[in-house]
């Protein structure tokens, strides 16, 4: 089975291609990395996924269907940032997607559904570790945390797709070791399928069972607008991998490096 299906895709802004001819199937539960020079169409290419934007040529098909015209709950999206509300608490701001979808028109739920929905949220907060910090605002919380507190948007709708746009990039090494294992465990328990782009190519082996490449192959002048980036290389990874193995053992003694200053502080220096 196919989760998603990618078929002779191109897209051009105002005659500009962007993305040239881009082909390739995904099978259900991989977890995608997305990788290429800066503005190559990988974000491009995320948010047709979304169906932010439209393919300009060729068709996307999800589980055999094609993709909606509009974003729907079975595509989640994360972004590097701002993919929280700052003027709602970490439950709120989970809560918000479930009361949107049950109740369109207000947007509010009341009386048992709302503590439905405020449970579910509350559950959705513990699965990225964030329980005790349901009350505080996005302005409250670290980088970190932030990024967590949108995975559990993104996750509470129970999306079959995830949409990763550069999430861990702005978060400090040791950070992001603890998120990247997070994100694994989620991936593995919820058997959804993930697109991840990353400009880090250790967290883009890391993370993926699969790493594909967009760049520009055509350089001549002429053909700038004409052709765009497709995809260049395409490697599959096994989970168990050891190039795996050794990038954690890398992201590991990056957090240690990190602990220092905890340790100096606990030795009372
Ligand atoms: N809505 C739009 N209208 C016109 N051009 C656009 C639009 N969105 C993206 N582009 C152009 O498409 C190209 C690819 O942009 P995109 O953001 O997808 O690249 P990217 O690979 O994600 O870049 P980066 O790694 O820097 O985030 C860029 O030249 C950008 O200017």
């Amino acid at each position: 089975m196919t989760a998603v299906s990618i078929r002779n895709v191109w897209k051009d802004y105002d005659g500009q291609v962007v993305l040239e001819n881009i082909s390739f199937d995904v099978a259900p539960h991989s977890f995608v990395s997305l990788v290429g020079p800066s503005g190559c169409g990988k974000s491009t290419f995320l948010r047709m996924l979304l169906s932010q934007e439209a393919p300009s040529r060729g068709e996307i098909r999800v589980e055999g269907e094609p993709l909606a015209s509009e974003p729907m709950p079975d595509r989640g999206m994360v972004f590097q940032k701002y993919s929280v509300y700052p003027h709602l608490t970490a439950l709120e701001n989970v809560a918000l997607g479930l009361e949107l979808e049950r109740s369109p028109l207000l947007g509010r739920l009341f009386g048992a559904r709302r503590r439905a929905v405020l449970e579910e949220a509350a559950a959705g907060l513990e699965a990225v570790g964030l329980a005790p910090a349901r009350d505080k605002y996005p302005s409250q919380l670290s980088g970190g945390m932030q990024q967590r507190l949108a995975i559990a948007q993104a996750l509470i709708k129970k999306p079959r797709i995830l949409l990763l746009d550069e999430p861990f990039g702005a978060l400090d090494p040791g950070i992001r070791a603890d998120i990247h294992d997070l994100m694994l465990d989620l991936w593995w328990n919820t058997k959804m399928t993930v697109f991840m782009v990353s400009h880090d190519l250790r967290e883009a082996f890391y993370l993926g069972t699969r790493v594909i490449a967009f760049d520009r192959t055509r350089t001549r002048p002429e053909e700038q607008a004409a052709y765009g980036a497709t995809i260049t290389f395409d490697i599959p990874l096994d989970p168990a991998d050891p190039i795996k193995a050794r990038i954690r053992a890398a992201e590991d003694a990056a957090a240690k490096d990190l602990d220092l200053p905890v340790s100096i502080q606990t030795n009372g220096i």
